[in-house]
């Protein structure tokens, strides 16, 4: 039975997401654990990062859905059990072929946040118990499903923080890692809040609204007007088709003379090519207008076209500008519009829609918004797709405890110290319905309550510490695979989107700002603190200094 509502039950790469797309060392591990007598042991691992991506302080858990497919699947097959004894030294003993055969994950049970949730460093985003070797088996194809998902996810929903009510669409196809990168990132972007991909396939796949317009190849394959075939259209009304180019080039003249133009600067090439999309597509014309020049050329053009298919019955959307000074031209683009508009009586011209893209990251629409710019949809495609500012989450797969003792490693570094043993994870808001801090327990402590005091404490540093009163408490790890089955109903991506929207309005926005943001807290429970270092003290060997 499939129980996933994405779609992602038809997605080409569910081919590859497979036992053995994974790292050899997990399969030796599993050899030696296997000589070792493990089978039986039992493990709790933790998946979770320790940085936020893009020198933020919020990241965007996704990449769920695949996992549960990955663990609905999970299996050896024959030909992976023949590959494997190829690869793998004579010696290994034939009946560790017959175990890995027969390995399924039904054993396993997996704990994690809803996809879309907003979460933060150090807490697992995902709990994995079960036997040893299978728990082992999983880790690098869970963690290569959920870094480049949330990193991405986290980098459109920054995109879209920056745009506000501004549309964003991706564009990033050409340009990204291979084609299962590229299917990722459209998924995982509109998941972020962007509203549309150009990419058809990720369209197909996963129902994301898919939008474009067209390249300069089409602008710069029209030559002049003279031998334009494709400038007839049929009026809204029915009537016997009218010759646009003609009544255009009318419009030209006139608009030319409004907006202060010398004709003789306008592309023909360019309004033949426009008049041949607008015959085309009447109800869907939308123009690039920086082929030649965006005041002197390309917006003369496109509202002499609008405004031959506008006596025709046909509104148009509007234009994409790909260079130059976007801000600036936006605005020249949208005072055009309006003028346009007041002298043809045409209300809607004003309000014509101002696509903008050229090399677009968090930053620059960050210097557009300061410049005041005119434009209603980003469309962005290398630096979101390939996550150019930080190209990779660090989740880490972490073993916290095995036959119900808790392991740590230990480490130089503080911030890479791992939490021991089986955690809860709980979220603790405020009177206001802000996020105030997560807070991580062990498993068998009792929950935080709502309006009971709680000490929060930071999990290395000892002076910091807090009492919360939490007006509402979140119980954030939720049961999502055991014996065998999704535990859970699963959300859609539109759902998934909306999950992300309603997390990170939980969020101040302190924490959401770009530049500086503030740390988000997160917290250990005064037992998990002393648990946790006393289990450090017992690790670490008293050193000798002669
Ligand atoms: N007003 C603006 N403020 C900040 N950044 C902008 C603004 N307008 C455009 N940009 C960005 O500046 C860069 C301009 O790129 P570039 O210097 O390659 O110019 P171009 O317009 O593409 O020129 P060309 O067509 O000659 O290649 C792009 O990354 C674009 O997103
Ligand atoms: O700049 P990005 O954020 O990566 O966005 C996608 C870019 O891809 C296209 O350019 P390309 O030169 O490939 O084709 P075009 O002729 O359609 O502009 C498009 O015009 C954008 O400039
Ligand atoms: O539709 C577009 O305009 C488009 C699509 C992909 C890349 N660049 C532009
Ligand atoms: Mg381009």
């Amino acid at each position: 039975m499939n129980n996933f509502a994405t779609g992602s039950s038809q997605d080409s790469m569910n081919t590859i997401i497979q036992p053995l797309l994974t790292d050899l060392y997990q399969i030796t591990m599993a050899y030696a654990y296997w000589k070792s007598e493990k089978v039986k042991d039992f493990a709790v691992f933790d998946l979770f990062f320790r940085r936020n991506p893009f020198c933020g302080e919020f990241t965007i858990f996704a990449g769920l859905d695949d996992c549960l497919h990955f663990l609905e699947r999970f299996h050896f097959s024959d030909s992976d059990i023949e590959y494997l004894r190829t690869i793998l030294p004579d010696t290994i003993e034939k009946e560790f072929f017959t175990y890995l055969k027969n390995l399924t994950a039904n054993d396993i049970t997996l704990y994690a946040l809803p996809e879309g949730s907003v979460v933060f460093p150090r807490t697992p985003l995902m709990r994995i118990e079960g036997p040893l070797i299978v728990a082992q088996l999983l880790e690098t194809t869970l963690l290569n499903l959920i870094n480049f998902a949330s990193l991405m996810a986290t980098n459109a929903a920054r995109y879209k923080i920056a745009a506000g009510d501004v549309m964003c669409v991706e564009f990033g196809l050409r340009r990204a890692q291979g084609p299962d990168g590229a299917l990722s990132a459209s998924k995982y972007s509109y998941i972020g809040g962007f509203e549309g991909t150009s990419n058809v396939l990720a369209g197909k796949l996963y129902n994301i609204p898919v939008k474009g317009t067209h390249a300069h190849s089409f602008v710069t394959s029209f030559h002049d007007t003279s031998l334009l075939s494709n400038k007839y259209l049929a009026p809204k009304s029915g009537d016997k088709p009218i010759d646009i180019l003609e009544l255009a080039m009318k419009y030209r003249a006139d608009v030319a003379k409004i907006l202060k133009v010398v004709l003789t600067e306008v592309n023909d090439g360019e309004l033949a090519a426009f008049v041949a999309f607008a015959a085309s597509f009447p109800n869907g014309f939308i123009a690039l207008v920086d082929t030649y020049d965006v005041k002197k050329s390309g917006l003369i053009n496109f509202c002499a076209v609008a405004l031959a298919i506008n006596d025709v019955g046909y509104k148009s959307i509007g234009i994409r500008i790909d260079s130059g000074d976007l801000a600036y031209l936006s605005k020249v683009a949208r005072g055009y519009f309006t003028d346009i508009g007041k002298i043809y009586n045409i209300p809607w011209f004003e309000k014509l829609l101002i696509m903008a893209s050229n090399d677009i990251n968090e930053e620059t629409i960050l210097s557009l918004n300061e410049q005041e710019h005119k434009i209603d949809c980003f469309a962005i495609g290398t630096h979101l797709v390939t996550c150019q500012r930080q190209p990779a989450l660090g989740c880490v797969y972490k073993l916290v405890e095995v036959n119900g003792q808790a392991r740590m490693k230990l480490s130089q570094d503080v911030g890479k110290v791992i939490i021991p043993g089986k955690k809860d994870l709980y979220r603790l808001y405020s009177k206001s319905g802000d996020a105030l801090i997560d807070l991580m327990q062990n498993s068998d402590e009792s929950p935080p309550a709502e309006n009971k005091k709680v000490l929060c404490r930071h999990p290395f540093e000892e002076s910091k510490r807090a009492f919360v009163i939490p007006s509402k408490v979140e119980a954030m790890l939720k049961i999502y695979w055991k014996d065998g089955k999704v535990q859970q109903n699963l959300p859609n991506l539109k759902t998934v989107r909306e999950t992300v929207k309603e997390s990170l309005k939980s969020i101040r926005s302190d924490i959401k700002r770009n530049l500086n943001p503030t740390p988000y807290k997160v917290s250990v429970s005064d037992s998990l603190y002393t648990f946790l270092h006393t289990l450090w003290l017992e690790n670490a060997p008293i050193g000798e200094l002669s």
